[in-house]
Protein backbone atom coordinates (compact mmCIF):
# COMPACT_ATOMS: atom_id res chain seq x y z
CA UNK A 1 0.00 0.00 0.00
CA UNK A 2 2.95 2.35 0.34
CA UNK A 3 4.08 4.56 3.32
CA UNK A 4 2.32 7.27 5.28
CA UNK A 5 4.00 10.84 5.52
CA UNK A 6 2.83 14.20 7.44
CA UNK A 7 3.18 17.46 6.68
CA UNK A 8 3.01 19.59 9.83
CA UNK A 9 2.71 23.65 8.27
CA UNK A 10 4.15 26.13 10.96
CA UNK A 11 5.37 28.90 8.66
CA UNK A 12 2.11 31.22 9.58
CA UNK A 13 2.07 34.76 10.39
CA UNK A 14 0.15 34.24 13.54
CA UNK A 15 -1.45 37.48 13.33
CA UNK A 16 -4.70 36.88 15.45
CA UNK A 17 -2.40 35.46 18.45
CA UNK A 18 -0.32 38.71 18.29
CA UNK A 19 2.70 39.15 20.75
CA UNK A 20 6.25 38.79 19.76
CA UNK A 21 6.86 35.16 20.10
CA UNK A 22 5.59 33.27 16.35
CA UNK A 23 3.16 30.32 17.48
CA UNK A 24 4.99 27.41 16.84
CA UNK A 25 7.56 28.61 19.57
CA UNK A 26 5.40 29.62 22.28
CA UNK A 27 5.73 27.72 25.47
CA UNK A 28 2.68 25.48 26.16
CA UNK A 29 3.58 23.96 29.95
CA UNK A 30 6.84 24.85 28.84
CA UNK A 31 7.72 23.15 25.83
CA UNK A 32 7.32 25.32 22.65
CA UNK A 33 4.13 24.36 20.36
CA UNK A 34 5.56 23.15 17.51
CA UNK A 35 7.90 20.23 19.12
CA UNK A 36 4.85 19.27 21.10
CA UNK A 37 3.33 18.86 17.85
CA UNK A 38 6.00 16.77 16.14
CA UNK A 39 6.65 14.61 19.26
CA UNK A 40 3.10 13.44 18.71
CA UNK A 41 3.86 12.25 14.94
CA UNK A 42 7.08 11.11 16.34
CA UNK A 43 5.52 8.27 18.06
CA UNK A 44 3.58 7.12 15.94
CA UNK A 45 5.41 4.42 14.13
CA UNK A 46 2.51 4.31 11.02
CA UNK A 47 4.41 7.31 9.47
CA UNK A 48 7.57 6.93 7.62
CA UNK A 49 8.04 10.66 6.09
CA UNK A 50 8.19 13.48 8.14
CA UNK A 51 8.07 17.51 6.90
CA UNK A 52 7.95 20.13 9.04
CA UNK A 53 7.28 23.70 7.23
CA UNK A 54 8.04 26.92 8.82
CA UNK A 55 9.20 30.18 7.70
CA UNK A 56 12.46 30.90 6.22
CA UNK A 57 14.09 32.79 9.15
CA UNK A 58 12.98 29.91 11.21
CA UNK A 59 14.64 26.49 9.76
CA UNK A 60 17.51 26.77 11.21
CA UNK A 61 15.81 27.28 14.70
CA UNK A 62 13.11 24.67 14.43
CA UNK A 63 16.35 22.24 13.50
CA UNK A 64 18.15 22.70 16.79
CA UNK A 65 15.10 23.19 18.44
CA UNK A 66 14.27 19.28 17.46
CA UNK A 67 17.55 17.95 17.96
CA UNK A 68 17.29 19.65 21.62
CA UNK A 69 14.28 17.55 22.08
CA UNK A 70 15.48 14.55 20.56
CA UNK A 71 13.50 14.84 17.84
CA UNK A 72 14.58 12.86 14.42
CA UNK A 73 13.37 11.65 10.79
CA UNK A 74 11.88 15.24 10.62
CA UNK A 75 12.78 17.16 6.96
CA UNK A 76 12.26 20.99 7.70
CA UNK A 77 11.43 23.09 4.42
CA UNK A 78 10.33 26.80 4.10
CA UNK A 79 6.67 27.57 3.83
CA UNK A 80 5.29 29.87 1.12
CA UNK A 81 2.78 32.96 1.49
CA UNK A 82 -0.97 30.94 2.23
CA UNK A 83 -1.37 28.09 3.70
CA UNK A 84 -2.01 26.17 0.77
CA UNK A 85 1.77 27.25 -0.99
CA UNK A 86 3.41 25.81 2.40
CA UNK A 87 1.55 22.52 1.96
CA UNK A 88 2.07 22.21 -1.57
CA UNK A 89 5.96 22.89 -0.62
CA UNK A 90 5.59 20.43 1.98
CA UNK A 91 3.85 17.48 0.26
CA UNK A 92 6.73 18.25 -2.75
CA UNK A 93 9.30 17.53 -0.08
CA UNK A 94 8.10 13.66 0.01
CA UNK A 95 8.95 11.68 -1.84
CA UNK A 96 7.38 9.36 -4.82
CA UNK A 97 7.33 6.20 -1.73
CA UNK A 98 4.81 8.25 0.00
CA UNK A 99 1.32 7.17 -1.01
CA UNK A 100 -0.74 8.57 1.62
CA UNK A 101 -0.11 11.94 3.53
CA UNK A 102 -1.48 13.40 6.43
CA UNK A 103 -1.62 17.52 6.27
CA UNK A 104 -1.83 18.47 9.70
CA UNK A 105 -1.55 22.52 11.39
CA UNK A 106 1.84 22.90 13.62
CA UNK A 107 -0.36 24.27 16.43
CA UNK A 108 -2.58 21.77 17.13
CA UNK A 109 -0.38 20.09 19.53
CA UNK A 110 -3.07 18.35 21.54
CA UNK A 111 -3.80 15.80 18.74
CA UNK A 112 -4.32 12.18 20.36
CA UNK A 113 -1.56 9.58 19.09
CA UNK A 114 -4.62 7.64 18.56
CA UNK A 115 -6.04 10.00 16.04
CA UNK A 116 -3.09 10.17 13.98
CA UNK A 117 -3.05 6.62 13.50
CA UNK A 118 -6.54 6.64 12.84
CA UNK A 119 -6.02 9.05 10.23
CA UNK A 120 -2.80 7.62 8.71
CA UNK A 121 -5.03 4.56 7.90
CA UNK A 122 -7.14 6.42 5.84
CA UNK A 123 -4.16 8.01 4.28
CA UNK A 124 -2.58 4.47 3.64
CA UNK A 125 -5.96 3.72 1.69
CA UNK A 126 -5.73 6.32 -0.31
CA UNK A 127 -8.89 8.19 1.26
CA UNK A 128 -9.63 11.97 1.58
CA UNK A 129 -11.09 11.89 4.92
CA UNK A 130 -10.95 15.06 7.37
CA UNK A 131 -11.84 14.55 11.43
CA UNK A 132 -14.48 16.88 12.55
CA UNK A 133 -17.52 17.54 15.14
CA UNK A 134 -20.83 18.46 15.52
CA UNK A 135 -21.26 21.92 15.79
CA UNK A 136 -22.71 23.05 19.59
CA UNK A 137 -23.79 26.22 18.96
CA UNK A 138 -26.35 27.97 17.22
CA UNK A 139 -24.44 29.58 13.73
CA UNK A 140 -26.24 32.77 12.38
CA UNK A 141 -25.29 33.93 8.38
CA UNK A 142 -24.42 37.62 8.90
CA UNK A 143 -24.06 40.59 6.74
CA UNK A 144 -22.27 43.25 8.96
CA UNK A 145 -24.46 43.61 12.10
CA UNK A 146 -27.32 42.01 10.65
CA UNK A 147 -28.10 38.69 10.94
CA UNK A 148 -29.23 37.08 8.13
CA UNK A 149 -30.38 33.66 8.67
CA UNK A 150 -29.71 30.26 10.75
CA UNK A 151 -28.43 27.25 8.60
CA UNK A 152 -29.69 23.72 9.88
CA UNK A 153 -27.10 22.70 13.00
CA UNK A 154 -27.55 19.34 12.12
CA UNK A 155 -25.79 19.69 8.74
CA UNK A 156 -22.39 21.60 9.96
CA UNK A 157 -19.50 19.89 11.59
CA UNK A 158 -16.25 22.09 12.21
CA UNK A 159 -13.23 20.58 10.76
CA UNK A 160 -9.92 19.82 12.38
CA UNK A 161 -6.67 18.27 11.57
CA UNK A 162 -5.06 15.64 10.29
CA UNK A 163 -6.13 15.40 7.07
CA UNK A 164 -5.78 12.49 5.09
CA UNK A 165 -5.10 12.48 1.03
CA UNK A 166 -3.61 10.26 -1.78
CA UNK A 167 -0.02 12.24 -2.14
CA UNK A 168 -0.53 12.49 -5.85
CA UNK A 169 -3.71 14.17 -5.90
CA UNK A 170 -3.13 16.11 -3.39
CA UNK A 171 -0.16 17.75 -5.29
CA UNK A 172 -2.46 17.52 -8.59
CA UNK A 173 -5.41 19.29 -6.62
CA UNK A 174 -3.25 21.96 -5.15
CA UNK A 175 -1.79 22.99 -8.75
CA UNK A 176 -5.02 23.46 -10.27
CA UNK A 177 -6.19 25.04 -7.27
CA UNK A 178 -3.13 27.77 -8.45
CA UNK A 179 -4.17 27.44 -11.64
CA UNK A 180 -8.42 28.73 -10.86
CA UNK A 181 -7.16 31.02 -8.17
CA UNK A 182 -8.94 29.18 -5.59
CA UNK A 183 -8.10 30.52 -1.67
CA UNK A 184 -8.89 27.46 0.62
CA UNK A 185 -8.07 27.39 4.45
CA UNK A 186 -7.96 23.57 4.58
CA UNK A 187 -6.59 21.70 1.54
CA UNK A 188 -10.02 19.09 1.60
CA UNK A 189 -11.72 22.04 0.15
CA UNK A 190 -9.96 21.91 -3.02
CA UNK A 191 -11.76 18.51 -3.14
CA UNK A 192 -14.53 19.66 -2.73
CA UNK A 193 -14.39 22.28 -5.16
CA UNK A 194 -13.16 19.75 -8.01
CA UNK A 195 -16.27 17.80 -7.38
CA UNK A 196 -14.38 14.63 -5.37
CA UNK A 197 -15.85 13.30 -2.37
CA UNK A 198 -14.45 14.23 0.72
CA UNK A 199 -15.59 12.01 3.94
CA UNK A 200 -15.06 12.79 7.52
CA UNK A 201 -15.00 10.96 10.61
CA UNK A 202 -14.98 12.06 14.59
CA UNK A 203 -12.48 14.62 15.71
CA UNK A 204 -11.78 15.39 18.71
CA UNK A 205 -12.64 18.39 21.52
CA UNK A 206 -8.83 18.29 22.37
CA UNK A 207 -7.59 19.17 19.19
CA UNK A 208 -7.51 22.59 19.41
CA UNK A 209 -6.06 25.03 17.15
CA UNK A 210 -3.70 27.47 18.62
CA UNK A 211 -5.31 30.02 17.20
CA UNK A 212 -6.23 33.66 19.86
CA UNK A 213 -4.63 34.23 22.69
CA UNK A 214 -7.26 32.40 25.01
CA UNK A 215 -6.80 29.31 22.87
CA UNK A 216 -3.13 29.14 24.75
CA UNK A 217 -4.52 29.67 27.91
CA UNK A 218 -6.99 26.60 27.31
CA UNK A 219 -4.49 24.61 26.09
CA UNK A 220 -2.50 24.92 29.32
CA UNK A 221 -5.82 23.94 31.34
CA UNK A 222 -6.37 20.82 28.92
CA UNK A 223 -2.86 19.80 29.51
CA UNK A 224 -3.02 20.28 33.34
CA UNK A 225 -6.55 17.97 32.81
CA UNK A 226 -4.71 15.57 30.85
CA UNK A 227 -1.97 15.08 33.31
CA UNK A 228 -3.73 15.12 36.58
CA UNK A 229 -6.07 12.73 35.22
CA UNK A 230 -5.00 9.11 36.64
CA UNK A 231 -7.49 7.17 34.45
CA UNK A 232 -7.00 9.61 31.43
CA UNK A 233 -5.77 6.59 29.08
CA UNK A 234 -8.96 4.59 29.55
CA UNK A 235 -11.18 7.43 28.97
CA UNK A 236 -10.72 7.90 25.27
CA UNK A 237 -7.94 10.57 25.07
CA UNK A 238 -4.86 8.51 24.82
CA UNK A 239 -6.06 4.94 23.46
CA UNK A 240 -3.26 3.79 21.01
CA UNK A 241 -4.27 0.29 20.36
CA UNK A 242 -6.63 -1.26 18.12
CA UNK A 243 -7.86 -1.29 14.86
CA UNK A 244 -9.26 2.35 13.45
CA UNK A 245 -13.10 2.23 14.19
CA UNK A 246 -15.48 2.05 11.05
CA UNK A 247 -15.97 5.96 10.68
CA UNK A 248 -19.62 7.35 10.94
CA UNK A 249 -18.56 9.84 8.00
CA UNK A 250 -18.75 6.98 5.31
CA UNK A 251 -22.18 5.49 6.28
CA UNK A 252 -23.24 7.92 3.52
CA UNK A 253 -20.01 6.52 0.95
CA UNK A 254 -21.63 5.03 -2.12
N1 LIG B 1 1.55 30.78 4.92
C1 LIG B 1 1.16 29.93 5.86
C2 LIG B 1 0.02 30.19 6.65
C3 LIG B 1 -0.35 29.28 7.63
N2 LIG B 1 0.40 28.19 7.83
C4 LIG B 1 0.08 27.27 8.92
O1 LIG B 1 -1.25 26.81 8.87
C5 LIG B 1 -1.70 26.49 10.18
C6 LIG B 1 -3.08 27.03 10.44
O2 LIG B 1 -3.06 28.42 10.24
P1 LIG B 1 -3.47 29.50 11.34
O3 LIG B 1 -3.74 28.93 12.62
O4 LIG B 1 -4.49 30.36 10.74
O5 LIG B 1 -2.06 30.22 11.54
P2 LIG B 1 -1.53 31.58 11.02
O6 LIG B 1 -1.73 31.73 9.55
O7 LIG B 1 -0.15 31.62 11.57
O8 LIG B 1 -2.47 32.60 11.84
P3 LIG B 1 -3.11 33.98 11.38
O9 LIG B 1 -4.12 33.64 10.31
O10 LIG B 1 -3.73 34.49 12.64
O11 LIG B 1 -2.00 34.86 10.88
C7 LIG B 1 -0.68 27.06 11.16
O12 LIG B 1 0.02 25.99 11.74
C8 LIG B 1 0.16 27.94 10.29
O13 LIG B 1 1.51 28.04 10.73
C9 LIG B 1 1.52 27.94 7.04
O14 LIG B 1 2.21 26.94 7.24
N3 LIG B 1 1.86 28.82 6.06
C1 LIG C 1 -7.20 23.51 8.45
C2 LIG C 1 -7.97 24.07 9.61
O1 LIG C 1 -7.23 23.94 10.79
C3 LIG C 1 -9.24 23.28 9.83
O2 LIG C 1 -9.95 23.83 10.87
C4 LIG C 1 -8.38 25.48 9.35
O3 LIG C 1 -9.19 25.52 8.21
C5 LIG C 1 -7.25 26.43 9.26
O4 LIG C 1 -7.85 27.69 9.02
P1 LIG C 1 -7.23 29.08 9.35
O5 LIG C 1 -7.97 30.01 8.47
O6 LIG C 1 -5.80 29.00 8.99
O7 LIG C 1 -7.51 29.36 10.77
Amino acid sequence: MGTVGVVLVAAGEGRRMGGNVRKPFLPLAGIPVLVRTAQVFARVSEIGEKVIVVRREDVPRVGSLLAAYGIRGFRIVAGGERRQDSVFLGVRALSEEVHGVLVHDGVRPLVSEALVRRMAAYAREGRIVVPALPVKDTIKEISGRQVLRTPKREGLVRVQTPQAFPRADLLRALEEAERRGWEVTDEASVFELLGHPVFWTEGEEYNLKLTTPEDLAVAEALLRVLSASEDAEGQGFRVESGAPPAPKGYDAEP
